[in-house]
């Protein structure tokens, strides 16, 4: 078992409030924060200096990252047979598409630059191929999403990376000629690699239908601790109305969708509560959800990466990796793609925020036209 409070542990590493004003700032788990530094391997390393002032600090900056998560907005009316009349958050918006463009209406400019290359596609499932809903257990694809993403993966490797476990993503999509990483990249099934023998964390298996696959899983060691957080998770929250706790493998999500604003505070403090016995752990944010997963530097970008070195497609200039996500995890993907000029992430939002995507779409029934 992990020794979840040993010496060396490092600080719970927190996401302060998004969409503050820096651009990065929306993306705070990429950030190692003061007295946390990143140890050779993929474990982050720091000392605890958390003070209990501090920890109001958090719990309230927490409330504000809770609050400001996975905002609503109406959609522009269309086709409703009424007049329109913008909002000042319809001509927001359209503002901000003039920085990221609509994927459709840059169709043709995307195709141009794809001419002569190779494709990959990298696929979010919540909020991108499945629409948002109040029960995780019921965010199905429709048929249609089905269909689309079938199809693309005949032409192109496509993959999805996904918050949740592999296991149940894969039920969702139900597809077999796709790669699957689950616990936001912490759990890959890929393609065999002729050097995965001599990789750290790799092992090889067979998927359900018995083909040799690659799995890679670099937070193995952490599945008794998360175990243990999820049943105390759990446990803390059972008195919660609408709190949901999901075991996604190698992290955790506690939903608060369903769950009356006025208690948000009182699930902010159970998390925090836990997460103090287990400094090897950390806590981003995610679409009305706290996401607790370990302190370990691995994320969607490094999957992205992992998966195009495993398919033989990195350092190639002929590949033009795309990656579609709604969700501040998949930030890490998008910045990975746009540094270096590589690809294009493309962002779901029905709402302006910042990003490190190219492009966006408005919701997830654009993405299957
Ligand atoms: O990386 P993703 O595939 O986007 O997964 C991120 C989280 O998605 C799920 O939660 C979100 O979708 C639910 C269903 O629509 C919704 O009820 C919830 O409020 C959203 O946060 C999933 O249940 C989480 O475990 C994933 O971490």
């Amino acid at each position: 078992m992990v020794d979840r409070k040993s010496s060396d542990s490092a600080p719970v590493l927190t996401d302060p409030a998004p969409m503050n004003n820096s651009r990065l700032g929306l993306h705070s788990s990429l950030h190692s924060p003061q007295g946390v530094v990143f140890s050779p391997g993929l474990f982050l390393t720091g000392s605890k200096k958390k003070t209990v002032a501090l920890d109001d600090v958090r719990t309230s900056s927490w409330l504000d990252a809770m609050k400001s998560s996975s905002p609503t907005h109406r959609k522009l009316a269309k086709d409703s047979g009424t007049e329109l009349v913008p909002t000042g958050a319809d001509v927001a918006y359209c503002n901000w598409m003039l920085k990221y463009p609509s994927a459709l209406a840059s169709f043709e400019q995307i195709t141009n630059h794809a001419k002569g290359k190779r494709l990959a596609l990298f696929l979010d499932y919540d909020g991108t191929l499945s629409p948002i809903v109040d029960n995780p257990d019921s965010a199905f694809m429709s048929l249609a999403m089905r269909a689309a993403v079938r199809n693309v993966a005949k032409c192109f490797p496509t993959a999805i990376i996904s918050g949740r476990s592999r296991d149940k993503v894969y039920e969702f999509v139900g597809l077999t000629n796709l790669y699957y990483a689950g616990s936001h990249g912490m759990d890959i099934m890929g393609p065999v690699r002729p050097t995965s023998n001599d990789q750290p964390h790799c092992t090889r298996s067979t998927d359900k239908q018995g083909k040799e696959v690659n799995l890679f899983q670099p937070a193995s060691q952490f599945l008794p601790m998360i175990d243990e957080v999820f049943k105390s998770l759990v446990d803390i929250t059972k008195e919660i109305k609408g709190a949901k706790v999901e075991n996604n493998k190698f992290c955790v999500s506690v939903h608060y969708r369903n769950v009356d604003e006025k208690c948000w505070m009182k699930i902010a403090e159970s998390v925090d509560k836990i997460l103090k016995d287990y400094p090897r752990l950390r806590l981003t944010h995610g679409r009305k959800v706290l996401e607790v997963r370990p302190v370990l530097d691995w994320d969607k970008g490094k999957a992205v990466e992992f998966l195009l070195e495993s398919l033989g497609l990195s350092d190639c200039d002929d590949v033009l990796p795309i990656y579609v996500g709604d969700d501040r995890t998949d930030e890490d993907a998008f910045k990975v793609l746009r540094e270096g000029n590589r690809g294009y992430g493309i962002l779901v939002s029905s709402a302006p925020k910042e990003s490190h995507a190219f492009y966006s779409l408005r919701d997830p029934s654009e993405d299957a036209v």
